[in-house]
């Protein structure tokens, strides 16, 4: 455990403390505990059915039931509809990618609302994913995995969010779109958005991430910074089975 690195910010981006959910009946977080300071990428790690996804869909205020707190830049999220949440500056890319496969991928990139005058203009994010302007008139249909991947991280940047939960974005995708995800995830670091990033591929997350949490069972078991995951990294990869 190295937590000193984490606890010298007053003020993150992103507070958790006591987070439960439930689906109907079946309690699945158990009091998950985290902070996300500002201008940070963030990883949670785990095996599968720890409660990552339902991690990020809470903050996002899109599981059934919740109980404890969250807080972003410093307001009490906790009681708010998702539209309330979107418009505090947050936004969730789904592991699904959640493309309109009908639509083409300007209309993709245009759906979603603004919240503020922030977000990205479509030539902004066509600058982001070059490979996009090419696809412009595809259907979401016709794109390949890595293609919709960034079209989903392309159309969350139009809405002015500043903290972006991504659902594994590297799942599926060969390992030079990989690397080009990576890059995205650096290049949106040093435009000063805030990222969480639910991953399974450990040395993805090694490579981008400035802090970890380790979820099993519902609750954050373990926290790590760049220089103690890098020393546990073995170890952890036989703790995730992978
Ligand atoms: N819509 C749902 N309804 C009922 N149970 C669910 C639902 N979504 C997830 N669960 C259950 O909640 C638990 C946590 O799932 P979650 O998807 O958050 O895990 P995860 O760590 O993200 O793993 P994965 O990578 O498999 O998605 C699991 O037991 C899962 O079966």
């Amino acid at each position: 455990m190295a937590e000193q690195a984490l606890e010298q910010y007053a003020s993150p981006m992103l507070s958790i403390q006591g987070l439960n959910a439930w689906y109907g009946e079946s309690h699945v977080l158990h009091g998950i505990d985290f902070d996300v300071p500002e201008g940070q990428v963030v990883t949670l790690l785990g095996r599968n059915g720890a409660g990552k996804s339902t991690t990020l869909k809470s903050i996002m205020g899109i599981v059934p039931r919740r109980q404890g707190s969250i807080t972003v830049q410093g307001v009490e999220t906790i009681t708010q509809r998702p539209f309330q949440i979107a418009r505090q500056g947050v936004a969730f890319c789904p592991e699904d990618r959640g493309i309109y496969a009908t639509l083409d991928v300007r209309e993709n990139i245009e759906l979603p609302r603004r919240i503020n005058s922030n977000g990205l203009t479509t030539d902004q994010i066509l600058e982001l994913f070059p490979n996009l302007r090419e696809r412009l008139h595809s259907p979401g249909s016709k794109l390949s995995g890595g293609e919709q991947q960034m079209l989903a991280i392309g159309r969350i940047l139009r809405t002015g969010a500043r903290l972006l939960l991504l659902d594994e974005p590297t799942e599926g995708l060969a390992p030079a779109i990989v690397e080009q995800i990576g890059d995205t995830i650096l290049h949106l670091k040093a435009q000063g958005y805030t990222i969480l990033l639910v991953e399974q591929n450990l040395r993805f997350a090694m490579s981008v991430a400035d802090h970890h949490y380790l979820v099993d069972h519902g609750q954050v078991v373990d926290r790590y910074d760049r220089e103690s995951i890098e020393q546990n990294a073995d170890a952890l990869l036989a703790r995730l089975g992978v």
